[in-house]
């Protein structure tokens, strides 16, 4: 293990995602007895906001860039455009050995900036989050036991600062998986932005009658209350696959309606069937 490699982090965007990594790494160095330093930036903060953000993990607010250079891990924790803005801004105040890492939903447009400008970067996609927002929502145990999807080439990856990254994600109770960027943006549009958006649309669809919804459209729609900023950004850098998505989907939508319609009662029970199964599946997956 290298853990050593890594002793001083600095966080770009201090909302739920950024401030959730600095709280559960700095609980897990504490409880290890290590010293770990946590310095981070987030150009929307108030006054308020910059004494505040001290309670939550933080040692040190910092209102420029100038301090990069004495850090040995930047994680950019805004929505992606502003993660791919950030990167272009922060790049001539890095060290070439420091490590750029993203905790962005979608990831071959942040890659390909990174690429361009040759920086030593792993695209990070903790699968975690919660539709609150802000550092006050943050949550310390918000990655346990759940999946984080790591997308970087194979050179790098061996790199022992790229191993202690992935080791700090263990820690927190991360479970990071490697896979390539076009690959993750194809099985995200899917299984991330689809349902994000049926509960969107499912939610607004009901609207006349919300008043009489119960758990059941309850449990469809909490990601209707996700934020406009972060996803229109996610929306903004996954077009295609996220479009054909929503189209094969609503193929689906089709040949259900078609199926109730004429009365086609197996086709709907084999439905169910399935729909039980992979129900248990993912229950085993996200309860573990
Ligand atoms: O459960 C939530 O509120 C989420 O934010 C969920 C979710 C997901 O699709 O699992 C949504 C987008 C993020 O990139 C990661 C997690």
């Amino acid at each position: 293990m290298t853990k050593e490699q890594i002793k001083s982090i600095s966080i770009i965007g201090l909302g739920l995602i950024g401030t959730s990594l600095a709280r559960a790494w700095q609980a897990a160095f504490e409880a290890e007895g290590r010293k770990l330093f946590i310095s981070g930036y987030d150009n929307n903060f108030a006054n308020k906001d910059k004494k505040e953000i001290l309670n939550y993990g933080l040692n040190r607010f910092e209102s420029d860039f100038q301090y990069l250079c004495a850090v040995d891990l930047v994680v950019l924790a805004a929505p992606v455009q502003e993660n791919i803005k950030t990167l272009r801004k922060i790049k001539r105040f890095l060290k070439p050995k420091t490590l750029v890492v993203d905790a962005s939903s979608t990831k071959q447009a942040i890659m390909d900036v990174a690429k361009e400008l040759d920086v030593r970067f792993v695209g990070m996609h903790p699968i975690a989050g919660s539709e609150l927002r802000g550092y006050q929502n943050s949550n310390p145990d918000l990655f346990r036991g759940k999946p984080v999807a790591i997308c970087a080439d194979e050179k790098l990856l061996k790199q022992a600062k790229v191993k202690d990254f992935q080791a700090l994600m263990e820690l927190i109770g991360a479970e990071p998986f490697v896979v390539d960027a076009a690959s993750h943006d194809k099985i995200f549009a899917k299984i991330s932005h689809l349902p994000q958006l049926l509960s969107t649309a499912i939610v607004n669809y009901c609207a006349e009658d919300l008043d009489k919804a119960g758990t059941g459209l309850q449990d469809m729609a909490r990601l209707s209350g996700s934020a406009w900023l972060v996803w229109q950004d996610i929306f903004a850098t996954n077009q295609t696959e996220i479009a054909d998505v929503l189209a094969a989907f609503s193929q689906k939508l089709q040949s259900l309606s078609n199926d109730i319609r004429a009365g086609n009662y197996e086709a709907i029970e084999q439905e169910f069937q399935s729909g039980n199964e992979n129900y248990q599946k993912l229950q085993k997956r996200t309860q573990q």
